[in-house]
């Protein structure tokens, strides 16, 4: 179990972190959402206690803290953060690697042989990583941390650089290391992926944690569908403004126009699709609103 109390981060006189307080349960998968430069990988290296907060601690398997050297040397036999590419040794092999962290950990050997045969990874592995590419190095990193075996497992952007199969198969594997009890914190921009496997997911604003269900009720936006037109512009945004004063809408950075509305005024969607035909912008589509729309809502 991982506990956060408090947890407050001031950087040059502002809060990146504020009184954070949240308990992370064994068997559990949690997904950090949030804009570049917000403040997860600062977490991250709270509960790691490469950063020490202003305020508040952090308390493992209730009551152990980093109060001491040597209670550290204890907790990060617990947790582990995935390794950076940067942090791999190019003349080194991938193997070498793996069994580094096998030997630092003290985990099970098996767990090397197991972890490269589940990550497709047997054709590279015993060449020196100053070879690999992009997403094999990726993928090494991944396998240094299931190989680690912590209990609580820290991922900053763990599918970066991932092709969609890889994706696929990291995925499945945090799920079964979910059902082997472990808990595992994973900071992404994948927001469709996240959603497969997350127990919960936390879009990180204003120094908090706020819990994806808490922001589409606050936004009243519960249930709602929405329709995508392509290539909208401000001028399009403003007329569909006047001509639906009540409903929400909202030009996107991709230059999507977003209208929503809820579930049950479905029957307005054949006013705005004749509006919208009207207005020489047809192509459009109708749908569920996605985690993505929500982000786009909430970072707006
Ligand atoms: N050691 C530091 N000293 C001063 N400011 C810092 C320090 N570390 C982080 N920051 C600032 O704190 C904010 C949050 O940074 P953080 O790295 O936690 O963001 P992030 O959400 O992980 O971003 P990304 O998605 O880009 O990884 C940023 O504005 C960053 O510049």
């Amino acid at each position: 179990m991982l506990e956060l109390k408090n947890i407050g981060v001031n950087f040059s006189g502002r809060d990146i972190l504020k009184e954070i307080s949240i308990t992370f349960q064994p068997g559990e998968i949690i997904g950090l959402v949030a804009p570049n430069g917000t403040g997860k990988s600062t977490l991250m290296n709270v509960i790691m206690n490469y950063l020490r907060p202003n305020s508040g601690k952090v308390v493992f398997n209730n009551g152990l803290e980093y109060s001491s050297k040597k209670n550290e040397v204890k907790i990060h036999q617990l947790v582990s953060m995935m390794p950076d590419q940067s942090d791999l040794y190019n003349h080194l092999s991938g193997r070498q690697h793996l069994k580094i962290y096998s030997s630092m950990w003290n985990s099970n050997p098996e767990l090397i042989d197991s972890t490269i045969k589940a990550l497709g990874m047997e054709s590279y592995v015993n060449k020196k990583t100053g070879t690999y590419s992009l997403g094999m190095r990726q993928r090494l990193c991944f396998a240094m941390q299931i190989v680690s075996d912590t209990q609580i497992m820290l991922m900053d952007e763990v599918m970066n650089g991932l092709d969609p199969t890889q994706v696929e198969i990291i995925s499945q594997m945090l799920v079964k290391k979910k059902a082997e009890g472990k808990t595992i914190i994973i900071a992404s921009h994948l927001l469709e992926n996240l959603e497969k496997y997350a127990d919960r997911i936390f879009f990180v604003k204003n120094g908090s944690l706020d819990l994806i269900e808490d922001i589409y009720s606050d936004l009243g936006v519960n249930g709602n569908m929405v329709i995508r037109v392509k290539e909208g512009t401000e001028q399009l945004k403003e007329k569909l403004a006047k001509a639906f004063p009540e409903l929400s809408i909202q030009l996107l950075a991709s230059g999507v126009t977003l209208i929503d509305f809820p579930k049950n005024e479905a029957d307005r969607l054949e006013s705005i699709s004749a509006f919208l035909s009207d207005n020489d912008k047809p192509e459009f589509s109708v749908g569920k609103m996605t985690l993505g729309d929500l982000y786009s809502k909430y970072y707006h």
